[in-house]
């Protein structure tokens, strides 16, 4: 890999020429590959694995063929890189009490899962992302995950400020020049230069001016770039801390972790990890507590003329849908433009508001849409960890029918599996519906999440337990 000159001169003069040298070395090396489990599906230990000191997550000696491991679709783990699980502890360390989270740049939705694992139950998450195809990835990983407490958006920063500042917990996980993902992205090399650097800072302090005002007073903003320089890191804490009006807090670490701290001889805690100390790719972040007692009011405190809602038509549906997923008292159900949603009840008012003002593309659980006379069961819902047992029967398939399943192939049933939907696994874990209709089963996989890929690699590995 060529290394771009101005980006060697960069670093030298911001950590020196011997951690300069041995940082462009260790950017040559292979990538380590780590997943995190999703214990609320699975809480196996892979095997042939070492654990990440920082998080529940586990460096792998193999390298598994992800897209050829049905349990990778079922949202038994996601694959991420070990630097980025440290949001672990600044959630950990910060938040004790359920919350309101925003993650604002969230695609593909590494630390949105990670969030979701890891906020006090009773908390809200929502997953934003920008950029729409982007935004239905997002979707696609949090429906897998499973947590039904869950809103995933597709807005511009700007677009939050008429919800008002209802977020205890913002992410700011920002576009940046990507200086820590050069070995595992090309063209983040070939795109880097000085003036994108430049580019970059400026943006992400756009970004963070715009959604400032969705924070609470004493709310935790947690500020993270993949990038080195000084300027899309120390300088923007800096930057935020003195003109928005915060605190920057510290992370509790342990020295065997090797994480490096501020590099521009400023007094504030920051956390940097440099793939020559830290087994993992490049990451920055920083946790600060908002001071200001400012935040945006609410649209509708703001001008009484609330925004139109859109003309949704809303259905009857039958009530035993609602018994598809476990604890159902808790949710609150709603039947529009023929497809059946599951809520919490807790967020009912914060989610009808952000129905108004945002463009939601997933919320809760997708319970069934409306075929004909029939309800016929979401993905979401065979994604659910609230799925209920024992409402639809079960079928475990072996590796060869998951993959044709997960190709959205035609599969056939054992003669013993009842007429009717009927949930396919594989080792147990839900991969979605099919309808049986006795000779075949219909594949209800999502046609836009199915396995393009005809290739079947030789020796297929898959996660080890
Ligand atoms: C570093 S990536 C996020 C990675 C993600 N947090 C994860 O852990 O999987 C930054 C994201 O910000 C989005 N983005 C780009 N421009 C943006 C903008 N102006 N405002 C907000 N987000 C933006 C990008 O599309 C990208 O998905």
């Amino acid at each position: 890999m060529n290394l771009p000159f101005d980006f060697i001169e960069q670093t030298r003069q911001l950590m020196g020429a011997e951690a300069c040298n041995e940082l462009c070395e260790a950017l040559t090396r292979e990538t380590p590959v780590s997943i995190r489990m999703n214990n609320d599906k699975c809480p196996l230990h892979p095997l042939h694995a070492t654990p990440v000191a920082w998080s529940k997550g586990w460096y792998l000696d193999y390298r598994p063929t992800f897209t050829f491991d049905p349990l990778f679709h079922a949202g038994c783990y996601y694959v991420q890189e070990a630097s980025s699980m440290f949001v672990e502890q600044a959630l950990r360390q910060y938040v004790h009490e359920p919350v309101v989270m925003l993650d604002l740049c969230a695609a593909p939705g590494g630390k949105s899962t990670l969030a979701r694992s890891v906020l006090p139950e009773g908390s809200l998450l929502v997953a934003n992302e920008v950029i729409r195809n982007r935004s239905q990835v997002l979707a696609e990983n949090l429906i897998k995950w499973g947590h039904p407490s869950v809103v995933v958006t597709n807005n511009d920063p700007a677009d939050f400020a008429e919800l008002g500042g209802v977020f205890d917990v913002i992410l700011t996980d920002v576009p940046c020049s990507g200086e820590g993902m050069f070995r595992k992205d090309e063209t983040a090399v070939s795109e880097w230069s000085l003036e994108n650097v430049n580019v970059c800072w400026q943006r992400q302090r756009r970004i963070l001016q715009a959604i400032w005002g969705c924070l609470k007073p004493n709310g935790i903003l947690i500020y993270s770039t993949c990038t080195f320089n000084r300027e899309e890191n120390e300088d923007n804490v800096a930057w935020i801390a003195r003109e928005l009006g915060a605190e920057v807090l510290p992370i509790e670490t342990d020295a065997a972790w090797n994480i490096s701290g501020n590099l521009t001889g400023g007094e504030f805690p920051v956390y940097r990890f440099l793939p020559h100390r830290t087994e993992g790719e490049g990451l920055f972040l920083a946790v600060l507590r908002k001071t200001c007692e400012d935040s945006y009011e609410p649209a509708s405190k703001r001008n009484k003329k609330n925004k139109p809602t859109d003309k949704k038509q809303t259905v009857a549906y039958p009530k035993a849908v609602t018994e598809w997923i476990a604890d159902h008292k808790q949710y609150e159900f709603s039947a529009e433009n023929g497809t059946i949603t599951a809520f919490p009840a807790t967020w009912k008012d914060l989610y009808m508001r952000m129905k108004q003002t945002l463009r939601v593309i997933h919320a809760g659980i997708t319970l069934a849409e409306q075929k004909g006379k029939d309800w016929q069961p979401s993905h979401s819902l065979a994604m659910s960890t609230q799925l209920a047992p024992q409402v639809f029967p079960l079928a475990d398939l072996t590796y060869e029918q998951a993959i044709a399943y997960l190709r959205k192939e035609a599969i056939t049933l054992d003669a013993s599996i009842p007429k009717g939907y009927v949930i396919l696994t594989y080792q147990n874990h839900p991969l979605g519906f099919a309808k049986n209709i006795g000779n075949r089963a219909n594949n209800l996989y999502p046609q836009e999440w199915r396995i393009r890929s005809g290739y079947m690699p030789e020796e297929v590995k898959t996660l080890l337990f």
